[in-house]
């Protein structure tokens, strides 16, 4: 019978993400960094390209038969020699310190035509059956670039619901209770002791933080969101990029619960883990473009770590987030993640605000 306990994917996500945030780490402390812009204006790097590679990898070795959902394929690297070599090698440089810990993900990729392989694996359809992993190898790219938080995030879905969930977040504080500062800027630390936590949760049994180190892993902590008897004493989390989430809207929102304290701005997904962790409150992600649907490696790992530490999570309207739909989340608009007591009162006064705009 199939394990219902997730012990095994926990310990395979945990130890992949930590792998692939080691990648991240070199990359931001390299000067060049490979950077292209997509399609859709967004910007991509060597860093995103290795720490896919590496996941997928990871995987592929100890679950063969699960499909996967990622951000990135390999198109650019077939096309750009020069890009290939550069993740190549990067690939090829990062192994966890502990042996044990680097074999469980199956030790090194075998060529740099498997690498490309293996980025473009992460092309399921998605969907509502079956096992199928999400990957946002960086999330954040463009605080990433900027030095400011990001995060590499991994979750596992099982017949459309999120069992398993890891954010590796290498530039927020290890400690759970130092206080939330903006993450915007180019002064963030990765410095190893002091800086990265990876943020983790399996259906039922909580959510965890631990210390992200080169060195495996070290012991977790559990972790709740803040207990919030005031919604006016609130802080809101939100977008550091004016495009992803509507500004003018959150202010409109804080007026509405009397929320005078100003928003911590930061990119990724490390804006879930925050709050999952007490650092902040609410997370409100409002849609300034119709026509933008989030997609679900963005979400995936979040939704269930906030869910497990006392959230809420849902869209703009109320609705769970429905990670059944394929590649994106199709039935959503928005995000809005509160600690469960107040989640209702805050819908209500998103549904005022944008209500009000119709
Ligand atoms: N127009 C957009 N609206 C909302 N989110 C976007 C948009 N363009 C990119 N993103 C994604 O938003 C997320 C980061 O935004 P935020 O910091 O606001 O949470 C990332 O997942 C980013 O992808 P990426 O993984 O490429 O960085
Ligand atoms: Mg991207
Ligand atoms: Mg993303
Ligand atoms: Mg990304």
């Amino acid at each position: 019978m199939a394990s219902t306990t997730y012990d095994k994917e926990l310990n395979v996500a945990l130890l992949a993400v930590q792998r692939a945030s080691q990648l991240t780490k070199s990359v931001f402390h390299q000067n060049a960094k490979g950077t292209l812009n997509k399609s859709d204006a967004s910007p991509v790097t060597i860093g995103d390209f290795g720490a896919q590679a590496l996941i997928i990898s990871a995987l592929q070795h100890n679950f063969p038969d699960d499909e996967i959902v990622a951000e990135e394929e390999a198109k650019d690297l077939r096309e750009n020699g020069q890009l290939r070599d550069l993740v190549w090698g990067l690939v090829q440089d990062t192994k966890l310190s502990d042996s044990a810990a680097e074999q469980t993900l199956g030790g090194a990729v075998k060529s740099a035509d498997s690498m490309l392989d293996i980025i473009d694996k992460g092309d399921s359809k998605g969907g509502s059956k079956g096992r199928i992993w999400a990957i946002d190898p960086i999330d954040g790219t463009k605080g990433f670039l900027r030095g400011g938080q990001y995060a590499v995030c991994l979750g596992l879905m099982v017949d459309g619901d999120v069992k398993v969930g890891v954010l590796g977040c290498p530039n927020l504080p290890v400690s759970d209770s130092e206080p939330l500062k903006d993450g915007i800027g180019t002064d963030a630390s990765d410095e190893e002791g002091k800086f990265g936590v990876l943020f983790s949760a399996v259906q039922g049994q909580g959510a965890h933080s631990r210390q992200l180190g080169a060195a495996g892993l070290q012991q977790a902590k559990s972790i709740k969101m803040s207990p919030l008897s005031n919604i006016s004493d609130a802080t809101f989390c939100e977008s550091v990029e004016a495009g992803h989430s509507s500004q003018g809207d959150a202010a409109n929102i804080a007026k509405k619960l009397g929320i005078t304290k100003p928003s911590v701005r930061m990119d990724s997904q490390a804006k879930y883990g925050s709050i999952a962790r007490g650092a902040g409150d609410l997370y409100l992600r409002l849609p300034v473009r119709k026509d933008y649907v989030e997609k679900i490696w963005d979400h995936a790992a979040g939704d269930l770590i906030v869910r497990e530490a006392g959230g809420q999570v849902t869209d703009v309207e109320g609705k769970r987030l429905d990670f059944s739909h394929g590649r994106t989340l199709l039935e959503n608009k928005g995000v809005i993640a509160a600690p469960k007591e107040v989640h209702a009162r805050v819908i209500e006064a998103v549904k005022e605000v944008l209500g009000a705009k119709q």
